[in-house]
């Protein structure tokens, strides 16, 4: 049986004209917060839970919890050391995903670190989690944190038109047609095969994001951008994520093919070509989609890479959901992917027990609890439990009070 998570918080708000922190509809009160609206401080019916204005903007302390040993995520491991670290947080659709990988980057960038939170979801939420416009495909600075954080989420559909682009011009497609032209109709047939074009029209779910992270690859291989000490990666619900994890392989094998292709067609239709004078146009595609490969075989080192990257589970405690964290969990090792945390998110306290209808969840809560506990692909990871707060998680300093909670 998980122990009591009391905290203390304080909250003030100057620059929003509404409460940053909305009730949600869809979950019984668990505790509440009244809001004066002179001050602008939200303070809690709750005895327990003392109010008082720290900082004159947006600010929300948490000044003590008091959290049983299995909820400790082992943040000081995480955050140590200056060597670049990845985190990836997955997990099924709703379960907090943003909002725990987004106050993971607050939590580092205030300790410290340069860091980088990207959404490689192709339904962006980062932009809703901190309350800030992140949209634009570049790195955002994310105001807020001590240390600077800064926010990129990928056009996903801009970044597979770029792809696109690449391999049109060096295999795919336009060189078919281009063969087609020239009465090379077998080597077509070959190019044809490889069902790129298709494979481009109706991308398999995870395309996306295996072309998101490269992306970000690209970004981060620029020397104004090595000073990232911290990347935290938002990524799509499980499928997406489980598919996404086999993608590199597969688009590196159709890459490869397209290059070696083209390099045995290179002396056929070299003299027709520099006729049409299409020779440098095909070789920068060439170099290009060369690039990408490379960068597909970094991102596929990097997911298995134990000493740079962690992907961490998040789920809720309902039985559905634990099922499926366990799959991922399989799939991930598997594919030798290393995870070593699960987070609980969505936990109902003990408090609940006040009214009828939450101490019926939170019994059952406690049974998908012992469920992880017992769960041959699910026991061996550091559990991380995170209360359900009678609030919605959105902007800096509604993350670092989840941050400061989730993330000891
Ligand atoms: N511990 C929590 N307590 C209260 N609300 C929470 C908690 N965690 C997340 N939420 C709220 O639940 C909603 C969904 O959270 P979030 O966007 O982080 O989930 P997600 O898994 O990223 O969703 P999606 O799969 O749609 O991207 C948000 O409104 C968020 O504020």
């Amino acid at each position: 049986m998980a122990k009591a998570a009391a905290w203390h918080a304080s909250f003030t708000s100057h620059s929003s004209p509404s409460p940053p922190f909305s009730r949600n509809p869809m979950v019984p009160a668990v505790f509440s917060l009244s809001f004066s609206p002179t001050t602008h401080t939200f303070s809690s019916a709750f005895p327990s839970l003392s109010i008082k204005p720290k900082r004159p903007n947006n600010s929300f302390q948490v000044r003590s919890v008091a959290a049983p040993a299995e909820d400790v995520a082992g943040f000081d491991e995480m955050v140590s050391g200056t060597e670049r670290k990845y985190y990836m947080l997955g997990g099924k659709g709703g379960v907090g995903k943003t909002s725990c990988a987004a106050s993971l980057a607050v939590k580092f960038a205030n300790n410290g670190h340069h860091t980088l939170v990207v959404s490689t979801d192709p339904a962006h939420s980062l932009s809703d989690s901190f309350a800030q416009d992140l949209t634009g495909g570049m790195l955002v600075p994310v105001e807020g944190p001590d240390f600077p954080l800064f926010a990129l989420e990928i056009n996903p559909e801009k970044a597979r038109e770029e792809f696109r682009d690449a391999t049109k011009k060096s295999g795919g497609t336009g060189v078919k047609e281009f063969m087609d032209g020239m009465g090379l109709g077998m080597l077509a047939e070959q190019l044809g095969e490889l069902k790129l074009g298709e494979l481009l029209d109706t991308p398999p779910p995870g395309l996306d994001e295996a072309i998101a992270i490269s992306k970000v690859m690209q970004f981060l291989e620029s020397p104004q951008y090595n000073m990232f000490t911290r990347i935290v990666f938002d990524t799509a619900p499980t499928g997406h994520t489980l598919r996404l994890l086999s993608l590199p392989d597969f688009l590196d094998a159709s890459i490869g093919k397209i290059l070696k292709l083209r390099q045995k067609i290179a002396s056929a239709t070299s003299a027709i070509k520099s006729v049409f004078g299409q020779e440098e146009t095909q070789q920068n595609a060439a170099d290009k989609l060369e690039k990408l490969r490379e960068r597909m075989l970094k991102v596929r080192d990097l997911f298995r890479d134990a000493d740079s990257t962690e992907f961490v589970i998040v789920t809720i405690p309902t039985v559905m959901a634990v099922s499926e964290s366990s799959r991922l969990s399989a799939s991930l090792k598997k594919e030798n992917v290393p995870v070593k945390r699960l987070i609980v998110n969505q936990i109902l306290p003990p408090s609940a027990s006040d009214c009828k209808f939450c101490a019926v969840r939170r019994k059952d809560q406690m049974r998908a609890l012992d469920v992880i506990r017992s769960d041959p692909e699910l026991l061996s990871l550091k559990l991380i439990q995170s209360p359900l707060v009678d609030m919605e998680i959105r902007g800096v300093p509604a993350l670092k009070f989840m941050g400061d909670i989730v993330w000891k």
